[in-house]
């Protein structure tokens, strides 16, 4: 599964030793022979690991020969270490999370630590010669496991605990520090009992750990009801469902944590059972087309889909596993605020960029819409953006003025697009107009039925940009029919105390003739969005011009895979990916993106929702 080996990538970068805990290859050669040096890394500590060290006993002597050089350290100190990073304390790449921490506080006060075999240290019954040979990791388990027995340990853990309580206690005593090598074999000196301390991997409340054995021990367990096959669910095996993040007519968004790794996601899914092919196709179409345009840092990462039958035998389930964002920008509008000059530049450069990419690869997004716009969590001082902006709002009313005390400095803000369930390819045939939200429609699509077809589909996204900008900008809503909708699309467009480059701009992109209005490379190129407002320089915003994504991104191969169990249309997200240049072909010219292609998609997309 992408997320395992995700994680698992992610986890064994981190843990260079993973593999072979005898093997220290990050430490310098003063290193190898400085106990004192060796530190665990941070990661293994954040996860929880407490490390106590005994003092080291005096160094052993030098081997002879060079074949018997030997990896004192490699064995000695890794098989209480590493060990326990590989096995129990997964690299969780979101430590932030409050709600993470809160769990991963509680499990380490709920629960007594569990130890592990492999946990234990090299005690004193372990012979020079092994201390001296290079010993594989079974030989070095081997060794503990003959050490422990050495010393009467056996396998229960709270034994252990006393045992090694008592041991560390008693080496306290001893000289030196550090729990280098020259602890084993010391001539009968006191062995080094580094005192190792599991605590329980910091996954939020997991349906999975059931407290077992009456012991007060954790284990996971799999939900009962996910035992059942009939019951079986991989969205349920694999993820805890946690809240809400949105929802739409057709779907609801669900934050959702990989119970094994604790990284959160966000995870659509239908909100009725697919039924029939049609809306199967829909599904497709939108996770394929998102596959199309991914590597791009402004539209949601995608990192699986999949079907599930509905537990009610009624139908289809889907599951669109993306990267969590924060709030969508629908947010500000509903919240009154209002986005100031410099973040209307930091969006408009953000998605045409995006707008760009999807252009290229011969679709349009048809969807564009603050609710389709979301920030992203985690950038540092701009996570807490949109709720700190609304704090200062809710203190000084915004008005319809940008640039005040309470509108939204976007400046920095980082902003991706998703929802791609409306994505055609150019030139299709989309029947009506009522798919789209009517606020930001470009007016061709009200004149016919057929503007894909038009050769300027790609400016229904253009129009549609402008509107979501000059709605952001006004913090009120657009509206839905009546004069003031037909002004909009005439181009009259009201906003005081904006510069004037900008209002141009955004009339411009909602031009009512789609020839007049820029194409996303354009606005990209731009010089007022490479260079910003106000001196000329983007002012303190500190505007930079975006980078060029010229290098060809690939699709990640783990959800080529994911999407051919598909129907017909499954072929397509790869034809895509080739004829944007985004993966070499395998043999052959470049699929062309024409009217094969568009033919196909047609075929097997000729449902609208
Ligand atoms: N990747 C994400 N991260 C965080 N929140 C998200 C994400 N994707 C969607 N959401 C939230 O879920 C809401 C609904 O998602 P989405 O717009 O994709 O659903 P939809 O059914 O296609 O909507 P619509 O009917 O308006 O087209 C969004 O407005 C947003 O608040």
């Amino acid at each position: 599964m992408t997320t395992a080996t995700t994680a698992a990538k992610t986890h064994s970068s981190a843990n260079p030793n993973k593999k072979n805990p005898n093997k220290n290859s990050g430490t310098t050669r003063q290193q190898r022979t400085d106990p004192g040096l060796l530190r665990p890394s941070r990661t293994l500590s954040q996860a929880g690991v407490v490390i106590h060290r005994a003092p080291a006993p005096p160094p052993e002597p030098r081997p002879a020969s060079r074949s018997a050089r030997p990896r004192l350290l490699e064995v000695k100190r890794a098989p209480h270490q590493d060990d326990v990073r590989s096995c129990s304390t997964p690299d969780i790449t979101t430590p932030k999370d409050p709600l993470i921490n809160l769990n991963a506080k509680l499990l380490e006060s709920g629960p007594p630590s569990l130890r592990h075999a492999t946990n234990r240290p090299l005690a004193q019954a372990t012979t020079a010669a092994t201390a001296t040979a290079a010993v594989p990791i079974a030989a070095a388990a081997a060794t503990a496991a003959a050490a422990t027995a050495a010393e009467g340990i056996d396998e229960d853990p709270l034994r252990f605990r006393s045992q090694s309580a008592r041991g560390e206690g008693s080496a306290a005593g001893a000289s030196g520090s550090g729990d280098g090598p020259g602890g084993e074999g010391g001539g009968g000196g006191r062995s080094p009992k580094p005192k190792v301390q599991l605590v329980e991997p910091p996954t939020p409340c997991n349906p999975y750990m059931a407290r077992v054995e009456g012991g007060g021990r954790y284990s996971f367990q799999a939900a009962e009801s996910c035992l059942k096959p009939e019951c079986y669910s991989r969205v349920l095996w694999d993820y805890h469902q946690e809240v809400e993040l949105g929802h739409g007519n057709f779907s609801k968004v669900y934050r959702a944590v990989h119970r094994l790794t604790g990284v959160p996601f966000a995870i659509k899914t239908n909100r009725s059972p697919i039924t029939t092919l049609q809306a199967r196709n829909m599904w497709l179409n939108e996770m394929q087309a998102l596959a199309a345009v991914q590597g791009h840092p402004h539209i949601v990462r995608l990192h699986d889909a999949w079907f599930e039958s509905d537990p009610r035998n009624t139908g289809e389930r889907v599951f669109i596993k993306m990267e969590l964002c924060g709030d969508s920008l629908g947010g500000l509008v509903r919240r009154r605020l209002q986005l100031s000059e410099q973040g209307a530049l930091d969006l408009l450069r953000q998605m045409s960029s995006a707008l760009k990419r999807i252009h290229e690869v011969g679709m349009v997004h048809l969807d564009i819409k603050p609710d389709n716009i979301y920030a992203v969590l985690g950038r540092g001082p701009e996570s807490g953006f949109l709720e700190t902006q609304h704090r200062a709002a809710s203190n000084s009313p915004a008005t319809n003025t940008a640039g005040i005390s309470g509108c939204v400095s976007g400046s920095g803000a980082l902003y991706k697009l998703g929802d791609f369930g409306l994505a055609m390819m150019q030139g299709g045939r989309r029947v009506g107009a009522s798919e789209g939200d009517c606020r930001y429609l470009a007016p061709e699509v009200l004149r016919t039925r057929r503007f894909l077809a038009t050769g300027l589909a790609d400016r229904i996204d253009i129009f549609a940009l402008g509107a979501t900008t000059y709605e952001l900008m006004r913090g009120t809503e657009l509206p839905k029919n009546g004069s003031d909708y037909m002004d909009l699309r005439a181009g009259r467009i009201v906003l005081p105390g904006v510069d004037t480059r900008l209002v141009a701009l955004l009339k411009r992109m909602m031009s009512a003739d789609p020839t007049q209005r820029p194409t996303a490379d354009l606005l990209v190129r731009s010089p007022l969005l490479t260079s910003g407002v106000g001196n000329g320089g983007g002012g303190g915003g500190g505007v930079s011009p975006l980078r060029s994504h010229s290098t060809p991104m690939t699709l990640p191969s783990a959800l080529l895979p994911t999407v051919r169990c598909g129907v017909s249309v499954a072929h397509l997200a790869p034809r895509v990916a080739v004829a944007a240049g985004l993966v070499a072909p395998s043999r052959g010219p470049p699929f062309p993106v024409g009217p094969q292609l568009l033919s196909a998609m047609r075929h097997s997309v000729s449902c609208t929702r």
